[in-house]
């Protein structure tokens, strides 16, 4: 496994190796022991699958008191992924990195637990499946706005779908206040 740091501390794209054949190929995707030695050592609690058009954005989540760490795998199509250190004693606090996932050219996106997340789909019927490592709580669930004017998210697509519950998420201003109160 190739392991990249990225510019947001803790955050890792992982590149697990390819068995190519005259049928197509096999990868491992999540092995707990070789994920340990590469410092990843939160269980992995729950799999979730989602599945996108072209020009949606899911985002930007987070959970409050059970924050995840999350491994993004895309298993079809592609999508502009994003992330922001919302660790309140973080030197890159209030950073965003974007990084392309695309099933063509399958790696891992590893984010620990205090990121926000959200990505934007670039084709139809995309897959995005990933582990978590703590449980979902409906409760506990934190957004901001993706489109919010001072992180200035810079979005591949223009046309976006998002769901009613992004649309109407507070900036990241107003989360920043709660996230002080935590
Ligand atoms: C995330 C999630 C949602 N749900 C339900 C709640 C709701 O009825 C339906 C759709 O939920 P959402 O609209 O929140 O789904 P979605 O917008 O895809 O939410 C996800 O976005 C990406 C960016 C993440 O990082 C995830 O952690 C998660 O927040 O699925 C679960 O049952 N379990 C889960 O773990």
């Amino acid at each position: 496994m190739t392991i990249t740091e990225t510019s947001l501390a803790g955050c890792l794209l992982l590149e697990q190796q390819h068995f190519h054949d005259n049928r197509g190929f096999f990868t491992e995707l999540y092995v707990q022991q070789r994920f340990q030695q590469a410092g990843i050592t939160l269980p992995l609690v729950q799999d979730n699958l989602s599945q996108s058009k072209r020009g949606v954005i899911r985002g930007m989540h987070f959970q409050r008191n059970k924050p995840q760490g999350k491994l993004i795998s895309v298993l079809k199509g592609e999508i502009y992924d994003v992330m922001v250190d919302i660790r309140p004693h973080s030197n890159t606090f209030g950073q965003w990195q974007g990084i392309y996932l695309s099933a063509d050219k399958p790696r891992q996106l590893w984010l620990p637990p205090g990121f926000a997340h959200g990505f934007q789909a670039l084709v139809d019927d995309t897959l995005v499946f990933y582990k978590t490592s703590s449980y979902y709580d409906a409760n506990d669930e934190g957004a901001f706005n993706v489109f919010d004017t001072d992180l200035a998210i810079t979005w591949p697509l223009q046309a976006a779908v998002l769901s009613a519950k992004d649309q109407q998420a507070p900036s990241f201003a107003a989360i920043c206040r709660t996230l002080a109160e935590l």
